[in-house]
């Protein structure tokens, strides 16, 4: 299976998926597009010898129907079995959700339900609670609401800040969403949970 990874920052989670992506894994990557010029992750992806994009949101204002048009025609190039958004910090319509319908995969840092959107480690903080954690889920219209395929969890110290959690929490990311992808990419959607 050809898998594009979609990325805006960094690109840890990117790193963790192509690095995974070898031997018997059923899959491979096949470009890493990012929406941010000069994204960390591009001169990553780049080291590893995967092909890389850049489809800037910026020149297109408000217009996001134009940008996801760019976006689908330069991820379709490159002819993807499966979509892995991976700190992709754009919102998309059900235009360019339903065009991947059923093989797009994204990570959030919270346990799903739970706190969807932002700031999710201080958020887990304020309301007190004694786990925190990570989630893969297909990606569907409705926002961090997909059917969850994966999640990892950490215990919250007292003494946490959303820093220190964040720090705890991403290399549960790097272990959760390889081992989902490579589910994923035999048809297998059955929920796992990492500890
Ligand atoms: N969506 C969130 O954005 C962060 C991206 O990190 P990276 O993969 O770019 O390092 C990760 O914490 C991910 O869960």
């Amino acid at each position: 299976k050809r898998v594009a990874i979609l990325i805006s920052g960094s690109g840890s989670n990117m790193v963790a998926l192509a690095e995974s992506m070898v031997g018997y894994h059923p899959a491979r990557p096949c470009l890493v597009l990012s929406n941010v010029p000069g994204a960390g992750g591009l001169a990553k992806a780049e080291a590893m010898g995967i092909d890389t994009a850049v489809v800037d949101h910026r020149p297109f204002g408000k217009d996001r129907e134009a940008f996801e048009a760019a976006l689908i025609e330069r991820i379709d190039r490159a002819a993807p079995d499966i979509i892995c958004l991976a700190g992709f910090m754009r919102i998309l319509t059900p235009v360019f959700i339903t065009h991947y319908a059923g093989r797009m995969l994204n990570i959030h840092p919270s346990l799903l339900p739970k706190y969807k959107g932002l700031n999710t480690h201080a958020r887990a903080i304020a309301a007190g609670d004694e786990e925190a954690g990570c989630s893969v889920h297909e990606v569907t219209a409705e926002l961090d609401g997909g059917p969850v395929l994966g999640q990892a969890r950490v215990s919250i110290a007292p003494d946490d800040t959303a820093e220190t959690l964040a720090k705890r929490v991403l290399p549960m990311e790097h272990r959760l969403y390889p081992e989902v992808l490579a589910r994923f990419a035999t048809g297998d959607r059955t929920p796992i949970s990492l500890r």
